[in-house]
Protein backbone atom coordinates (compact mmCIF):
# COMPACT_ATOMS: atom_id res chain seq x y z
CA UNK A 1 0.00 0.00 0.00
CA UNK A 2 1.36 3.48 -0.85
CA UNK A 3 1.54 5.93 1.36
CA UNK A 4 1.54 9.61 -0.30
CA UNK A 5 2.66 13.14 0.13
CA UNK A 6 0.24 15.91 1.47
CA UNK A 7 1.02 17.39 -2.35
CA UNK A 8 0.08 13.72 -3.72
CA UNK A 9 -3.29 13.86 -1.77
CA UNK A 10 -4.33 17.30 -3.19
CA UNK A 11 -3.63 16.51 -6.39
CA UNK A 12 -5.32 12.97 -6.44
CA UNK A 13 -8.37 15.24 -4.84
CA UNK A 14 -8.43 17.29 -7.88
CA UNK A 15 -7.78 14.73 -10.05
CA UNK A 16 -10.89 12.96 -8.80
CA UNK A 17 -12.83 16.05 -8.81
CA UNK A 18 -12.63 16.29 -12.20
CA UNK A 19 -12.66 12.83 -13.37
CA UNK A 20 -15.55 11.90 -11.06
CA UNK A 21 -17.57 15.54 -12.24
CA UNK A 22 -18.36 16.24 -8.27
CA UNK A 23 -18.01 19.26 -6.67
CA UNK A 24 -15.30 19.26 -3.88
CA UNK A 25 -17.77 18.84 -1.20
CA UNK A 26 -18.76 15.84 -2.71
CA UNK A 27 -15.51 14.41 -1.41
CA UNK A 28 -16.05 15.96 1.70
CA UNK A 29 -19.56 14.35 2.22
CA UNK A 30 -18.19 11.17 1.36
CA UNK A 31 -15.37 11.57 4.37
CA UNK A 32 -18.06 12.57 6.71
CA UNK A 33 -20.21 9.69 5.73
CA UNK A 34 -17.39 7.13 6.47
CA UNK A 35 -17.06 8.71 9.71
CA UNK A 36 -20.53 8.58 10.56
CA UNK A 37 -20.92 4.82 9.78
CA UNK A 38 -17.51 3.57 11.90
CA UNK A 39 -18.92 5.58 14.58
CA UNK A 40 -22.43 4.99 14.34
CA UNK A 41 -21.30 0.59 14.15
CA UNK A 42 -19.73 1.17 17.15
CA UNK A 43 -22.22 3.24 19.38
CA UNK A 44 -25.62 2.38 17.58
CA UNK A 45 -26.96 5.28 19.33
CA UNK A 46 -25.67 5.28 22.24
CA UNK A 47 -26.02 8.79 24.07
CA UNK A 48 -22.72 9.21 25.08
CA UNK A 49 -21.64 12.93 24.67
CA UNK A 50 -19.70 13.59 21.43
CA UNK A 51 -17.68 16.66 21.22
CA UNK A 52 -16.38 17.71 17.95
CA UNK A 53 -13.69 20.38 17.81
CA UNK A 54 -13.67 22.07 14.20
CA UNK A 55 -11.49 23.68 12.46
CA UNK A 56 -12.00 26.04 10.10
CA UNK A 57 -10.32 24.56 6.81
CA UNK A 58 -11.07 21.12 5.00
CA UNK A 59 -10.34 18.93 8.00
CA UNK A 60 -12.70 21.18 10.68
CA UNK A 61 -14.95 20.69 7.31
CA UNK A 62 -15.09 17.12 7.84
CA UNK A 63 -16.17 18.01 11.58
CA UNK A 64 -18.70 19.56 10.86
CA UNK A 65 -20.34 17.61 8.33
CA UNK A 66 -19.82 14.34 10.21
CA UNK A 67 -21.93 16.89 13.50
CA UNK A 68 -24.63 16.95 10.62
CA UNK A 69 -25.08 13.06 10.02
CA UNK A 70 -24.86 12.56 14.17
CA UNK A 71 -27.35 15.14 14.87
CA UNK A 72 -30.06 13.72 11.96
CA UNK A 73 -29.74 9.75 13.87
CA UNK A 74 -30.05 11.41 17.40
CA UNK A 75 -27.20 11.43 18.96
CA UNK A 76 -25.93 13.76 21.70
CA UNK A 77 -23.48 16.33 19.88
CA UNK A 78 -21.35 19.47 21.09
CA UNK A 79 -19.68 21.24 18.14
CA UNK A 80 -17.01 24.13 18.55
CA UNK A 81 -15.35 25.69 15.79
CA UNK A 82 -11.49 26.24 16.67
CA UNK A 83 -11.44 29.45 15.30
CA UNK A 84 -7.87 29.98 14.43
CA UNK A 85 -7.51 31.84 11.62
CA UNK A 86 -10.43 33.97 9.70
CA UNK A 87 -9.85 31.94 6.17
CA UNK A 88 -12.32 29.51 6.36
CA UNK A 89 -11.88 26.69 3.59
CA UNK A 90 -14.96 26.96 1.02
CA UNK A 91 -16.25 23.49 1.92
CA UNK A 92 -16.23 24.56 5.47
CA UNK A 93 -18.42 27.51 5.11
CA UNK A 94 -20.75 25.58 3.18
CA UNK A 95 -21.01 22.73 5.56
CA UNK A 96 -21.28 25.09 8.47
CA UNK A 97 -24.15 26.32 6.86
CA UNK A 98 -26.10 23.45 6.55
CA UNK A 99 -25.51 23.04 9.83
CA UNK A 100 -27.10 25.94 10.81
CA UNK A 101 -29.82 24.65 8.54
CA UNK A 102 -30.32 22.07 10.86
CA UNK A 103 -30.89 25.01 13.64
CA UNK A 104 -27.46 23.25 15.22
CA UNK A 105 -25.01 26.28 16.58
CA UNK A 106 -21.47 25.83 17.11
CA UNK A 107 -19.74 27.47 19.88
CA UNK A 108 -16.86 29.54 18.49
CA UNK A 109 -13.93 29.13 20.48
CA UNK A 110 -11.16 31.68 20.81
CA UNK A 111 -7.78 33.31 22.62
CA UNK A 112 -9.98 34.32 25.36
CA UNK A 113 -12.96 31.96 25.68
CA UNK A 114 -13.59 29.36 28.26
CA UNK A 115 -12.71 26.21 27.23
CA UNK A 116 -15.73 23.31 27.23
CA UNK A 117 -16.30 20.65 30.19
CA UNK A 118 -15.49 16.95 29.19
CA UNK A 119 -16.32 13.88 31.13
CA UNK A 120 -13.75 11.03 30.71
CA UNK A 121 -16.61 8.80 29.58
CA UNK A 122 -17.25 10.98 27.00
CA UNK A 123 -16.02 10.90 23.03
CA UNK A 124 -14.13 13.43 21.34
CA UNK A 125 -13.91 13.79 17.56
CA UNK A 126 -10.66 15.60 16.95
CA UNK A 127 -10.82 17.72 13.48
CA UNK A 128 -8.68 20.76 14.48
CA UNK A 129 -5.99 20.51 11.67
CA UNK A 130 -5.53 17.89 8.99
CA UNK A 131 -2.82 17.65 6.65
CA UNK A 132 -2.82 21.05 6.32
CA UNK A 133 -0.72 22.48 9.02
CA UNK A 134 2.04 24.33 7.84
CA UNK A 135 3.07 25.83 11.14
CA UNK A 136 3.26 25.33 14.68
CA UNK A 137 -1.06 26.11 16.61
CA UNK A 138 -0.95 28.78 18.52
CA UNK A 139 -0.44 28.72 22.60
CA UNK A 140 -4.07 29.18 23.36
CA UNK A 141 -5.24 26.51 20.78
CA UNK A 142 -1.88 24.18 22.50
CA UNK A 143 -3.91 24.86 25.29
CA UNK A 144 -7.20 23.55 24.15
CA UNK A 145 -5.05 20.18 23.17
CA UNK A 146 -4.16 19.54 26.34
CA UNK A 147 -7.32 20.77 28.06
CA UNK A 148 -8.45 17.20 25.74
CA UNK A 149 -5.82 14.97 26.53
CA UNK A 150 -6.19 16.02 30.56
CA UNK A 151 -10.20 15.12 29.85
CA UNK A 152 -9.05 11.39 29.42
CA UNK A 153 -12.01 11.05 26.77
CA UNK A 154 -11.63 8.22 24.18
CA UNK A 155 -10.09 10.68 21.30
CA UNK A 156 -11.27 10.31 17.53
CA UNK A 157 -8.68 11.97 15.30
CA UNK A 158 -10.09 12.79 11.66
CA UNK A 159 -7.29 12.12 9.03
CA UNK A 160 -3.86 13.05 10.93
CA UNK A 161 -4.07 13.60 15.33
CA UNK A 162 -4.39 17.65 14.61
CA UNK A 163 -0.73 19.12 15.08
CA UNK A 164 1.26 16.60 13.21
CA UNK A 165 2.70 17.69 10.24
CA UNK A 166 3.08 15.45 6.90
CA UNK A 167 7.06 15.61 6.45
CA UNK A 168 8.65 16.62 9.81
CA UNK A 169 8.09 16.34 13.68
CA UNK A 170 6.16 18.34 15.70
CA UNK A 171 8.42 21.11 17.70
CA UNK A 172 7.03 20.22 20.63
CA UNK A 173 4.82 17.27 21.80
CA UNK A 174 2.31 19.08 23.65
CA UNK A 175 1.31 20.72 20.12
CA UNK A 176 0.05 17.63 18.99
CA UNK A 177 -3.40 15.94 19.94
CA UNK A 178 -2.90 12.62 21.87
CA UNK A 179 -5.26 10.46 19.56
CA UNK A 180 -6.60 6.75 20.77
CA UNK A 181 -7.72 5.87 16.93
CA UNK A 182 -7.44 7.74 13.95
CA UNK A 183 -9.52 7.44 10.88
CA UNK A 184 -7.48 8.45 7.63
CA UNK A 185 -9.02 8.92 4.48
CA UNK A 186 -7.52 6.68 1.57
CA UNK A 187 -3.93 5.76 2.64
CA UNK A 188 -2.04 5.82 6.06
CA UNK A 189 0.30 8.63 6.45
CA UNK A 190 4.20 7.91 6.77
CA UNK A 191 3.91 10.08 10.12
CA UNK A 192 1.81 6.57 11.65
CA UNK A 193 5.09 4.95 11.53
CA UNK A 194 7.79 6.66 12.28
CA UNK A 195 9.16 6.21 15.83
CA UNK A 196 8.93 10.09 16.72
CA UNK A 197 5.28 10.70 15.45
CA UNK A 198 3.61 7.74 15.11
CA UNK A 199 3.12 7.77 19.21
CA UNK A 200 0.59 10.02 18.61
CA UNK A 201 -2.34 7.51 17.74
CA UNK A 202 -2.36 4.32 19.56
CA UNK A 203 -3.87 2.60 16.92
CA UNK A 204 -5.16 3.88 13.08
CA UNK A 205 -7.39 2.96 10.19
CA UNK A 206 -7.92 3.72 6.84
CA UNK A 207 -11.24 5.03 5.51
CA UNK A 208 -11.77 4.65 1.79
CA UNK A 209 -13.50 8.01 -0.17
CA UNK A 210 -13.22 6.73 -3.55
CA UNK A 211 -10.00 9.08 -4.86
CA UNK A 212 -9.58 8.05 -8.69
CA UNK A 213 -8.00 4.62 -8.39
CA UNK A 214 -5.96 5.41 -11.49
CA UNK A 215 -4.51 8.23 -10.10
CA UNK A 216 -3.86 6.29 -7.28
CA UNK A 217 -2.31 3.41 -9.35
CA UNK A 218 0.18 5.39 -11.49
CA UNK A 219 1.37 7.84 -8.83
CA UNK A 220 4.87 7.07 -7.70
CA UNK A 221 5.22 6.99 -3.48
CA UNK A 222 8.09 7.36 -1.86
CA UNK A 223 7.36 4.90 0.72
CA UNK A 224 4.87 1.90 0.92
CA UNK A 225 3.69 -0.15 3.50
CA UNK A 226 4.72 -4.20 3.45
CA UNK A 227 1.98 -6.96 4.34
CA UNK A 228 0.72 -9.74 3.10
CA UNK A 229 -0.40 -8.48 -0.24
CA UNK A 230 2.83 -6.69 -0.92
CA UNK A 231 5.02 -9.93 0.14
CA UNK A 232 2.95 -12.78 -1.73
CA UNK A 233 3.42 -12.35 -5.56
CA UNK A 234 7.61 -12.60 -3.90
CA UNK A 235 7.00 -15.85 -3.04
CA UNK A 236 9.28 -18.25 -5.36
CA UNK A 237 7.44 -21.55 -4.79
CA UNK A 238 8.94 -24.84 -3.78
CA UNK A 239 9.40 -27.35 -6.94
CA UNK A 240 9.05 -30.79 -8.03
CA UNK A 241 11.91 -32.08 -9.36
CA UNK A 242 14.50 -30.31 -7.36
CA UNK A 243 17.19 -30.93 -4.95
CA UNK A 244 18.75 -29.60 -2.27
CA UNK A 245 21.26 -27.73 -4.20
CA UNK A 246 18.18 -25.87 -6.03
CA UNK A 247 17.97 -24.00 -2.98
CA UNK A 248 21.01 -22.85 -2.51
CA UNK A 249 24.00 -23.25 0.03
CA UNK A 250 24.12 -20.01 2.70
CA UNK A 251 27.38 -18.87 4.44
CA UNK A 252 26.99 -17.39 8.02
CA UNK A 253 30.38 -16.21 8.66
CA UNK A 254 31.00 -14.91 12.70
CA UNK A 255 31.09 -15.73 16.27
CA UNK A 256 33.61 -14.90 18.98
CA UNK A 257 33.78 -16.67 22.59
CA UNK A 258 31.09 -15.72 24.27
CA UNK A 259 29.29 -15.07 21.02
CA UNK A 260 28.46 -18.27 19.77
CA UNK A 261 24.78 -18.09 20.05
CA UNK A 262 24.69 -15.45 17.23
CA UNK A 263 25.88 -17.90 14.88
CA UNK A 264 23.77 -20.78 16.46
CA UNK A 265 20.24 -18.42 15.43
CA UNK A 266 21.42 -17.19 12.23
CA UNK A 267 22.30 -20.82 10.97
CA UNK A 268 18.93 -22.36 12.44
CA UNK A 269 16.83 -19.71 11.11
CA UNK A 270 18.53 -19.59 7.42
CA UNK A 271 17.85 -23.51 7.03
CA UNK A 272 13.75 -22.67 8.58
CA UNK A 273 13.68 -19.73 5.98
CA UNK A 274 14.54 -22.78 3.48
CA UNK A 275 17.70 -22.64 2.54
CA UNK A 276 19.03 -25.94 0.83
CA UNK A 277 22.53 -26.19 2.42
CA UNK A 278 23.89 -24.19 5.23
CA UNK A 279 27.62 -23.84 6.68
CA UNK A 280 28.52 -21.76 9.18
CA UNK A 281 32.12 -20.60 9.90
CA UNK A 282 33.26 -19.89 13.43
CA UNK A 283 36.60 -19.99 15.60
CA UNK A 284 37.58 -23.36 16.52
CA UNK A 285 35.48 -22.72 20.23
CA UNK A 286 32.40 -22.86 18.34
CA UNK A 287 32.26 -26.18 15.98
CA UNK A 288 31.45 -28.67 19.13
CA UNK A 289 28.40 -26.91 20.17
CA UNK A 290 27.29 -25.96 16.48
CA UNK A 291 28.04 -29.48 15.30
CA UNK A 292 26.23 -30.85 18.76
CA UNK A 293 23.02 -28.45 18.56
CA UNK A 294 22.17 -28.34 14.90
CA UNK A 295 23.17 -31.14 12.98
CA UNK A 296 21.95 -29.99 9.85
CA UNK A 297 24.40 -27.18 9.52
CA UNK A 298 27.90 -28.21 8.55
CA UNK A 299 30.65 -26.10 10.53
CA UNK A 300 33.75 -24.66 8.71
CA UNK A 301 36.71 -23.67 11.63
CA UNK A 302 38.55 -20.52 11.51
CA UNK A 303 42.60 -21.31 12.47
CA UNK A 304 42.38 -19.28 15.66
CA UNK A 305 40.51 -20.93 18.86
CA UNK A 306 38.55 -17.90 20.45
CA UNK A 307 37.89 -15.24 17.03
CA UNK A 308 38.18 -15.48 13.42
CA UNK A 309 41.30 -14.33 11.59
CA UNK A 310 41.17 -15.55 8.63
CA UNK A 311 38.08 -16.11 6.36
CA UNK A 312 38.46 -18.87 4.14
CA UNK A 313 36.08 -21.00 2.08
CA UNK A 314 36.41 -24.03 -0.20
CA UNK A 315 33.16 -23.91 -1.99
CA UNK A 316 31.33 -21.20 -3.86
CA UNK A 317 28.33 -20.34 -1.61
CA UNK A 318 25.17 -18.65 -3.22
CA UNK A 319 25.29 -16.08 -0.07
CA UNK A 320 26.94 -15.39 2.74
CA UNK A 321 25.92 -13.64 5.77
CA UNK A 322 28.82 -12.06 8.22
CA UNK A 323 29.10 -9.78 11.37
CA UNK A 324 26.48 -11.88 13.53
CA UNK A 325 28.42 -12.12 17.28
CA UNK A 326 31.89 -12.03 15.21
CA UNK A 327 33.39 -9.36 17.74
CA UNK A 328 36.05 -6.65 16.14
CA UNK A 329 39.33 -8.02 17.76
CA UNK A 330 42.30 -6.32 15.31
CA UNK A 331 42.48 -9.81 13.90
CA UNK A 332 38.88 -10.25 12.99
CA UNK A 333 38.98 -6.13 11.20
CA UNK A 334 42.11 -7.72 9.43
CA UNK A 335 39.76 -10.95 8.21
CA UNK A 336 37.14 -8.77 7.65
CA UNK A 337 38.91 -6.71 5.40
CA UNK A 338 41.02 -9.22 3.38
CA UNK A 339 37.73 -11.05 2.81
CA UNK A 340 36.09 -7.63 1.34
CA UNK A 341 38.39 -7.33 -1.18
CA UNK A 342 38.21 -10.70 -2.56
CA UNK A 343 34.25 -11.37 -2.28
CA UNK A 344 31.72 -10.72 -5.29
CA UNK A 345 28.77 -13.70 -3.44
CA UNK A 346 25.62 -11.61 -2.49
CA UNK A 347 25.93 -10.12 1.05
CA UNK A 348 24.05 -9.49 3.97
CA UNK A 349 26.24 -7.95 6.86
CA UNK A 350 25.38 -7.59 10.19
CA UNK A 351 25.79 -6.55 13.97
CA UNK A 352 30.14 -6.13 14.36
CA UNK A 353 30.31 -6.56 10.28
CA UNK A 354 28.50 -2.97 10.38
CA UNK A 355 30.62 -1.72 12.93
CA UNK A 356 33.88 -2.94 11.50
CA UNK A 357 32.32 -1.36 8.15
CA UNK A 358 31.98 2.20 9.68
CA UNK A 359 35.36 1.72 11.31
CA UNK A 360 36.64 1.35 7.99
CA UNK A 361 35.00 3.52 5.45
CA UNK A 362 36.94 2.70 2.47
CA UNK A 363 35.54 -1.09 2.73
CA UNK A 364 31.84 0.37 1.22
CA UNK A 365 33.55 0.38 -2.12
CA UNK A 366 34.37 -3.20 -1.82
CA UNK A 367 30.29 -3.91 -1.17
CA UNK A 368 29.38 -6.17 -3.83
CA UNK A 369 26.01 -4.45 -5.78
CA UNK A 370 23.05 -4.43 -3.55
CA UNK A 371 24.32 -5.69 -0.81
CA UNK A 372 22.28 -6.11 2.14
CA UNK A 373 23.00 -3.76 5.52
CA UNK A 374 21.03 -4.76 8.53
CA UNK A 375 21.89 -1.72 11.65
CA UNK A 376 19.98 -0.96 14.70
CA UNK A 377 20.33 2.60 15.46
CA UNK A 378 23.39 2.61 17.21
CA UNK A 379 25.11 0.67 14.23
CA UNK A 380 22.89 2.69 11.50
CA UNK A 381 24.65 6.13 13.54
CA UNK A 382 28.29 4.53 13.26
CA UNK A 383 27.71 4.10 9.59
CA UNK A 384 25.70 7.29 8.38
CA UNK A 385 26.43 9.76 11.32
CA UNK A 386 23.42 12.04 13.56
CA UNK A 387 20.38 12.88 12.34
CA UNK A 388 18.35 16.03 13.37
CA UNK A 389 15.06 13.65 12.87
CA UNK A 390 13.30 10.61 11.70
CA UNK A 391 12.89 12.43 8.27
CA UNK A 392 16.38 13.38 7.96
CA UNK A 393 17.42 9.89 9.45
CA UNK A 394 15.61 8.72 5.99
CA UNK A 395 16.67 11.34 3.34
CA UNK A 396 20.30 10.29 5.04
CA UNK A 397 19.54 6.39 4.17
CA UNK A 398 18.51 6.97 1.12
CA UNK A 399 21.19 8.55 -0.24
CA UNK A 400 23.98 6.18 1.58
CA UNK A 401 21.64 3.70 -0.46
CA UNK A 402 22.52 5.22 -3.56
CA UNK A 403 25.55 6.41 -3.20
CA UNK A 404 26.97 2.79 -2.34
CA UNK A 405 24.40 0.57 -4.16
CA UNK A 406 23.48 -1.43 -1.16
CA UNK A 407 20.07 -1.65 0.89
CA UNK A 408 19.52 -0.96 4.03
CA UNK A 409 17.15 -2.46 6.57
CA UNK A 410 16.36 -0.03 9.27
CA UNK A 411 15.23 -2.41 12.37
CA UNK A 412 12.37 -0.67 14.66
CA UNK A 413 8.91 -1.39 15.38
CA UNK A 414 8.28 -1.09 12.13
CA UNK A 415 11.02 -2.04 10.52
CA UNK A 416 12.05 -0.16 6.67
CA UNK A 417 13.69 -1.11 3.74
CA UNK A 418 15.41 1.27 1.94
CA UNK A 419 16.20 0.85 -1.39
CA UNK A 420 17.23 4.58 -3.33
CA UNK A 421 14.78 6.36 -3.40
CA UNK A 422 12.05 3.90 -1.95
CA UNK A 423 11.22 2.99 1.58
CA UNK A 424 9.18 -0.05 2.25
CA UNK A 425 7.92 0.28 5.78
CA UNK A 426 7.24 -3.68 7.31
CA UNK A 427 4.00 -3.79 8.95
CA UNK A 428 4.54 -7.35 10.97
CA UNK A 429 6.27 -7.73 13.95
CA UNK A 430 5.87 -6.95 18.25
CA UNK A 431 7.49 -5.48 21.19
CA UNK A 432 8.38 -9.04 22.05
CA UNK A 433 10.87 -9.41 19.53
CA UNK A 434 13.06 -6.80 20.95
CA UNK A 435 15.07 -9.57 22.84
CA UNK A 436 18.64 -10.92 22.23
CA UNK A 437 18.98 -12.75 19.35
CA UNK A 438 16.06 -11.60 17.34
CA UNK A 439 18.55 -9.84 14.55
CA UNK A 440 20.57 -12.99 13.95
CA UNK A 441 17.52 -14.32 13.30
CA UNK A 442 16.38 -11.66 10.57
CA UNK A 443 19.93 -11.81 9.18
CA UNK A 444 19.97 -15.93 8.69
CA UNK A 445 16.77 -15.17 6.95
CA UNK A 446 17.33 -13.19 4.84
CA UNK A 447 20.53 -14.62 3.81
CA UNK A 448 18.56 -17.93 3.49
CA UNK A 449 16.14 -16.07 0.96
CA UNK A 450 18.97 -15.31 -1.47
CA UNK A 451 20.78 -18.30 -1.42
CA UNK A 452 17.30 -20.23 -2.68
CA UNK A 453 17.33 -16.87 -5.78
CA UNK A 454 15.17 -14.36 -4.25
CA UNK A 455 16.81 -11.04 -5.72
CA UNK A 456 18.25 -9.06 -2.55
CA UNK A 457 15.62 -6.03 -2.52
CA UNK A 458 12.44 -9.17 -2.67
CA UNK A 459 14.50 -11.35 -0.06
CA UNK A 460 14.95 -8.15 2.49
CA UNK A 461 11.67 -7.42 2.12
CA UNK A 462 9.98 -11.22 2.41
CA UNK A 463 12.57 -11.88 4.84
CA UNK A 464 11.78 -8.84 7.26
CA UNK A 465 7.82 -10.08 6.62
CA UNK A 466 8.60 -13.42 7.40
CA UNK A 467 10.34 -12.51 10.53
CA UNK A 468 8.18 -10.24 12.19
CA UNK A 469 4.85 -12.50 11.31
CA UNK A 470 6.84 -15.49 13.25
CA UNK A 471 7.12 -13.02 15.98
CA UNK A 472 3.36 -12.27 15.68
CA UNK A 473 2.65 -15.93 15.08
CA UNK A 474 4.99 -17.18 18.39
CA UNK A 475 3.77 -14.72 20.76
CA UNK A 476 0.57 -16.25 20.84
CA UNK A 477 2.04 -18.97 22.78
CA UNK A 478 4.65 -17.28 24.79
CA UNK A 479 3.20 -13.88 25.20
CA UNK A 480 5.92 -10.72 25.01
CA UNK A 481 8.13 -11.04 27.47
CA UNK A 482 8.60 -14.61 27.32
CA UNK A 483 9.71 -14.24 23.52
CA UNK A 484 12.60 -15.32 22.50
CA UNK A 485 14.72 -15.69 18.84
CA UNK A 486 14.85 -19.51 19.46
CA UNK A 487 10.62 -19.14 19.45
CA UNK A 488 10.74 -17.18 16.76
CA UNK A 489 12.87 -19.22 14.38
CA UNK A 490 10.43 -22.59 15.43
CA UNK A 491 7.42 -20.18 13.89
CA UNK A 492 9.09 -19.30 10.65
CA UNK A 493 7.26 -22.27 8.78
CA UNK A 494 3.87 -21.36 10.43
CA UNK A 495 4.35 -17.83 9.26
CA UNK A 496 4.93 -19.10 5.70
CA UNK A 497 1.68 -21.23 5.72
CA UNK A 498 -0.03 -18.49 7.01
CA UNK A 499 0.70 -16.63 3.70
CA UNK A 500 -1.52 -19.10 1.71
CA UNK A 501 -4.43 -19.04 4.92
CA UNK A 502 -7.92 -18.34 3.28
CA UNK A 503 -8.87 -15.89 5.75
CA UNK A 504 -12.48 -17.34 8.26
CA UNK A 505 -15.59 -16.92 6.49
CA UNK A 506 -18.43 -15.95 8.21
CA UNK A 507 -20.62 -19.63 9.04
CA UNK A 508 -24.27 -19.04 7.32
CA UNK A 509 -27.17 -21.10 9.01
CA UNK A 510 -28.44 -22.75 6.68
CA UNK A 511 -32.66 -22.17 6.95
CA UNK A 512 -34.20 -24.97 8.54
N1 LIG B 1 -8.42 13.49 -0.16
C1 LIG B 1 -8.58 13.67 1.09
O1 LIG B 1 -7.91 13.05 1.87
C2 LIG B 1 -9.57 14.65 1.54
C3 LIG B 1 -9.38 15.23 2.75
N2 LIG B 1 -10.19 16.15 3.28
C4 LIG B 1 -9.82 16.77 4.51
O2 LIG B 1 -9.12 17.96 4.22
C5 LIG B 1 -8.02 18.07 5.11
C6 LIG B 1 -7.02 19.06 4.61
O3 LIG B 1 -7.67 20.28 4.58
P1 LIG B 1 -6.97 21.71 4.40
O4 LIG B 1 -8.04 22.71 4.34
O5 LIG B 1 -6.05 21.66 3.27
O6 LIG B 1 -6.11 21.89 5.70
P2 LIG B 1 -6.39 21.79 7.26
O7 LIG B 1 -7.82 21.64 7.55
O8 LIG B 1 -5.47 20.74 7.76
O9 LIG B 1 -5.82 23.16 7.78
C7 LIG B 1 -6.59 24.31 7.78
C8 LIG B 1 -5.96 25.56 7.25
O10 LIG B 1 -5.38 26.31 8.29
C9 LIG B 1 -4.16 26.93 7.91
N3 LIG B 1 -3.18 26.58 8.92
C10 LIG B 1 -2.27 25.61 8.86
N4 LIG B 1 -1.59 25.56 9.98
C11 LIG B 1 -2.07 26.52 10.80
C12 LIG B 1 -1.78 26.95 12.11
N5 LIG B 1 -0.84 26.36 12.84
N6 LIG B 1 -2.50 27.93 12.63
C13 LIG B 1 -3.46 28.54 11.94
N7 LIG B 1 -3.79 28.18 10.68
C14 LIG B 1 -3.10 27.19 10.12
C15 LIG B 1 -3.80 26.39 6.55
O11 LIG B 1 -3.73 27.47 5.67
C16 LIG B 1 -4.90 25.39 6.20
O12 LIG B 1 -5.44 25.69 4.95
C17 LIG B 1 -7.59 16.67 5.25
O13 LIG B 1 -6.75 16.45 6.35
C18 LIG B 1 -8.92 15.95 5.39
O14 LIG B 1 -9.37 15.99 6.70
C19 LIG B 1 -11.40 16.58 2.53
O15 LIG B 1 -12.44 16.81 3.37
C20 LIG B 1 -11.85 15.52 1.54
C21 LIG B 1 -10.75 15.01 0.69
K1 LIG C 1 -7.38 16.03 12.78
Amino acid sequence: MKLFSAEQIYAADKFTIQKQKIGSDELMERAAVQIFNWLHTRMQGAQVKIHLFCGIGNNGGDGIALARHLQEHGYNIAVYVVNYSKTRSKDFLINLERLKDRKIWPEFLDSDCELPEIGKDDVIVDAIFGIGLNRNPEKWVVNLMKHLDVSQAFVLSVDIPSGLFMNKPPDNEDFVVKANHTLSFQAPKLVFFLPQTGRFTDTWEVLDIGLDTEYLATTKSEFELIGKNEVLPLYLPRKKFSHKGTYGHSLLIGGSLGKMGAVHLSAKACLYAGSGLVTAYVPQCGTLPLQTNIPEVMVATDTNETQISKIEHHFEPSAIGIGIGMGTHDKTIKAFSGFMENNKVPLVIDADGLNILSQNKELLKKLPAQTILTPHPKELERLIGKWKDDFEKLKKVKAFSKKWDCIIIIKGAHTIIVHERMGYINTTGNPGMATAGSGDVLTGIITGLIAQGYIPLHAAMFGVYLHGRAGDMAIEKTGYQSLTATRIIEAIGKAYIDLFAVPEQPQVQEEK
